[in-house]
């Protein structure tokens, strides 16, 4: 839907309505393309200004029509109709104008901004590249590496930075419509020649072969097989050497592979997965719409470690005050230092002020006794915590909320020790905690939907992926890891070698494999909860017996390389080697190899071949089975929580869409038959056992992913 109007009585206004976004449907396209035509046609119009309702230009195609049958105008050639119109378009920009929303810009023979909009080609983050001429004006506006860059990440720029590039001729503090109307007033009657984008030459590139190849390199490299960024640098590279219709024609033919591919089809799944989530629900029925979340105007972080120092940063950058408390002085004073030099680069990053005032450092817990929501982040021991549980119980005014990090402690065990068990929720965060994307609230059955609602609420004003989840022992992420990585473990004593599962992983499109990751957060990690849960046991015995332990095959590996003090970066020596502790270009190590070796004689292991096919197979079979069971239980209100789970803390390739869509994408009915495949072969392995959802949905027909809550439900109540 497009709205006209004549103002200044010689200016038309077309104004795109379609909320919240404005977004390009098939009525919005027919909108602009009647009401362009209609502004052409009258006499009494001398310029057009485009704008949209609510403050946002255009949040560019509606990324929904994707999936369907498309109808109505197409965009390319409304863009060109505007382009070629013998009268000035002023696109007037408020709030955004991404994807098909700046390319319809730049169909305009002039772009005003506001000073707080934000322009961009995220294309590349649906799967796609900007084929409504995007990847063909933009090199020609603003020369070909800027334009690359912007196209290959899809990154937003400010008005300012699109000022500095050539995006926009002119930024305004005050009404971007009426300084757009009195531009358009301004230009009407001048030649629009040089306005028309298309017909401008590609700025020169010099030594364009060795450049492109250049890029090409790099972007292959930063893809991790992703291929849309890789088709974003073709398309830029046709703007350079081609004339403006063969480019064009180069735009949409590499726009057809893309745009059927999986990929797209996983990355748009990503977008609306991760919008998805903030709608959550608990198995009580409470929901998003339904709880109020409580203001929160000023926290307090207890144990200043390497956790509790990141939370401290992603509370005070949002602008809240933040009591950091930490009982020891010499690790309050490394502590302070440490946070200040963190919100000092984060705000230079930012081109913002650091908020070192809004910390206040206590040793003194009593300190905390007017916040409104403290995050417990101490050492992950139970009686610790219960201790300061209890503390905070005494000292925090009455309906503060009380959350832990805990990473594999029980929350309602926590919660019990408290005298309002309603008031505390889990606060999972990822270390580097003010870096990472994710946040996993978890709920126990004692929790109030207002808490969940304002640690939800706090989380997506950190700018996390927050996902509310039940609790269980590793929640869902950790959960899901387990399998993961004791099939990996499994894989080697088979036969294969960490380079080669880590190899298969990252080629899968991990930034690491299992054992690089392993070597990278600490092998004495997971010793310290296998031992806390009765796993470890001396080296010394062998065969098989020696590798069943509480009835399920067991590999004491990890085990045994932790005895060796190789607990992997921090000691230079782990799954590989490394120059020195603390380094981080992982080495195959030949000691590894004969340990394997020795290790495989001694328990009567023969070493066979292993492929890349097996590894991913077992690995991400037994993970996405784990996820199954997480549904089946409640515990993720649905794959889209522990898909945004995985893509946004665990390293998952966004272009896979997640374990659960990827299981959807691979087929649900060949998860389960390799899943009994390898079950067969290895029966002491209970995480290879189908979960009995995933053989419900198989035997319902396989429903695809969106139908897979309602298939849930129906088979929870046949039940
Ligand atoms: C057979 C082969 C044929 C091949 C040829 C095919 C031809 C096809 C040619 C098509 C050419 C198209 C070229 C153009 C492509 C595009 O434009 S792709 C879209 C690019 N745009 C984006 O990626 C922007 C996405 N949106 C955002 O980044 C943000 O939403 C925002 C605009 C910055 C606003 O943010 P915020 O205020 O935080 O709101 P949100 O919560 O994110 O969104 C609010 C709701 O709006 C929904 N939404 C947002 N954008 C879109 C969109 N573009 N389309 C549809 N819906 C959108 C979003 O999902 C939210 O709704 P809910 O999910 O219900 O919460």
């Amino acid at each position: 839907m497009a709205e006209y109007n004549r103002v200044s009585e010689c200016v038309g206004l077309i104004t795109l309505r379609n909320p919240p976004v404005n977004a390009l449907s098939a009525a919005v396209r027919q909108g602009i393309v009647d009401t362009v035509q209609r502004a052409l046609s009258d006499p009494n119009v001398k310029s057009v200004v485009i704008c949209g309702q609510n403050g946002i230009f255009c949040g560019g195609a509606d990324i929904k029509e994707f999936g369907s049958n498309m109808t109505g105008p197409p965009l390319i050639p409304m863009i060109h109709a505007i382009e070629s119109a013998n009268k000035p378009v002023v696109a007037a920009i408020e709030g955004s104008a991404l994807g098909g929303g700046l390319e319809l810009a730049l169909g305009c023979h002039y772009r005003i901004a506001h000073s707080k909009a934000r322009l961009g080609l995220p294309e590349v983050s649906l799967g796609l590249l900007p084929a409504a001429g995007g990847s063909q004006l933009l090199p020609r506006l603003i020369g070909v590496p800027a334009a690359l860059n912007l196209i290959t990440t899809g990154r937003h720029v400010t008005a300012a930075e699109a000022l500095q590039l050539g995006i926009v001729d002119q930024v305004t503090d005050h009404n971007t419509v009426d300084a757009a109307v009195k531009f358009a007033l301004s230009v009407a009657g001048r030649s629009l020649d040089p306005r028309r984008i298309s017909t401008h030459p590609c700025p020169q590139q010099p030594d364009l072969d060795a450049f492109f190849e250049e890029v090409m390199q790099k972007v292959r490299q930063s893809a991790r097989g992703a291929i849309a960024p890789i088709a974003c640098v073709q398309a830029v590279r046709a703007a350079a050497t081609l004339p403006y219709a063969q480019g064009m024609e180069r735009e949409r033919e590499l726009m057809a592979t893309l745009f059927t591919s999986g990929q797209a089809r996983a990355l748009q799944y990503c977008f609306f997965a991760e919008r998805a989530v903030g709608r959550w629900r608990m198995p009580s029925g409470a929901r998003w719409d339904t709880s109020k979340p409580r203001p929160v105007h000023k926290a307090a972080v207890i144990g200043l470690g390497t956790m509790g120092r990141g939370i401290t940063v992603a509370l005070a950058q949002t602008g809240l005050s933040v009591i950091a408390v930490e009982t020891q002085e010499k690790q309050l004073m490394e502590a302070k230092q440490a946070i200040s030099a963190m919100l000092e680069r984060g705000a230079k990053r930012r081109g913002v002020a650091p908020a070192l005032d809004g910390v206040i450092y206590s040793q003194n817990i009593q300190a905390v006794a007017d916040v409104d929501l403290v995050i417990e982040a101490v050492f992950e021991d139970i009686a610790l915590k219960t201790k300061v549980f209890q503390q905070l119980s005494a000292v925090c005014k009455p309906g503060t909320l009380l959350c832990t990090n805990t990473s594999a402690l029980d929350v309602d065990q926590l919660a019990s020790e408290t005298p309002n068990p309603e008031l505390v929720v889990g606060m999972h965060f990822f270390a580097p905690a003010h870096v990472m994307k994710l946040l996993e609230v978890v709920y126990g059955p004692r929790s109030s939907p207002q808490a969940v609602a304002t640690a939800m609420q706090l989380g997506k004003k950190m700018g996390k992926a927050s996902v509310a989840v039940g609790n269980c022992r590793g929640f869902v992420g950790n959960r899901m890891l387990k399998p993961y990585i004791e099939e990996a473990f499994f894989l080697l004593e088979e036969g294969a070698t960490p380079e080669l599962v880590d190899q298969a992983l990252e080629e899968f499109g991990f930034p690491m494999g299992v054992f690089r990751m392993s070597d990278l957060s600490g092998l004495d990690v997971g010793w310290r909860v296998r031992k806390g849960d009765g796993l470890v046991e001396p080296g010394t015995a062998s065969g098989r017996s020696a590798r069943i332990r509480q009835g399920r095959r067991y590999s004491p590996l990890g085990d045994l390389l932790c005895e060796e003090g190789r607990f992997g970066q921090k000691t230079g020596r782990g799954w590989y080697q490394y120059d020195k502790p603390g380094s981080r270009v992982a080495r195959s190590d030949p000691w590894l190899h004969s340990f394997l070796g020795a290790y495989r004689a001694q328990h009567g292991l023969v070493a066979r071949r292993i492929d890349h096919q097996e590894v991913l197979e077992r690995c991400l079979y037994a993970l996405i089975n784990e996820g199954f069971h997480i549904l089946d239980d409640g515990i993720a209100a649905g794959p889209e929580d522990i898909d945004v789970i995985y893509v946004s803390g665990y390293g998952w390739p966004r272009h896979r869409g997640g374990p659960m869509f990827y299981a959807n994408m691979v087929g649900l009915a060949k998860v389960l038959e390799r899943l009994e495949h390898y079950q067969q072969l290895h029966p002491e392995v209970p995480h290879l056992q189908p979960s009995s959802l995933l053989r419900r949905l198989v035997a319902s027909g396989s429903p695809p992913i969106h139908k897979w809550g309602e298939a849930i439900k129906k088979l929870h109540s046949q039940l």
